[in-house]
């Protein structure tokens, strides 16, 4: 399995204007989504995990109530690498209203 490579400046923003609810943190693409309810929030907790553990490749969570902030980096390379732009849009994908 190749080391995944960080990302530049430019390509990180270039993912990000397909994911217009992310914003870049540092080394960190973020997202924060409220939904209706703490089980609805905890169901997408649990989605998000059954995901991240196929990819091998897991977001920071944050449950405050109904609120849940993700945060993508890849902590092999210390930075924002394609398996973050992808995770975020499988996470978009099962959390974005
Ligand atoms: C051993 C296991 O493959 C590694 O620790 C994986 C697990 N999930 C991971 N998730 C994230 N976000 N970054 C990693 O570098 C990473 N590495």
């Amino acid at each position: 399995m190749t080391m995944a490579e960080l990302l530049s400046d430019a390509e990180v923003t270039e993912a990000l204007t397909e994911l217009p609810r992310w914003r870049r943190d540092g080394a960190m693409l973020v997202r924060t989504v409220d939904l209706p309810t703490f089980p609805d929030a905890i169901t997408v907790v649990d989605r998000v995990a059954e995901v991240a553990e196929a990819r091998n490749h897991h977001p920071d969570i944050d449950i405050r109530w109904r609120t849940l902030t993700f945060r993508c980096s890849t902590h092999s390379a210390g930075g924002i690498t394609d398996l973050d732009v992808a995770l975020a849009r499988e996470i978009e994908r099962l959390a974005g209203s």
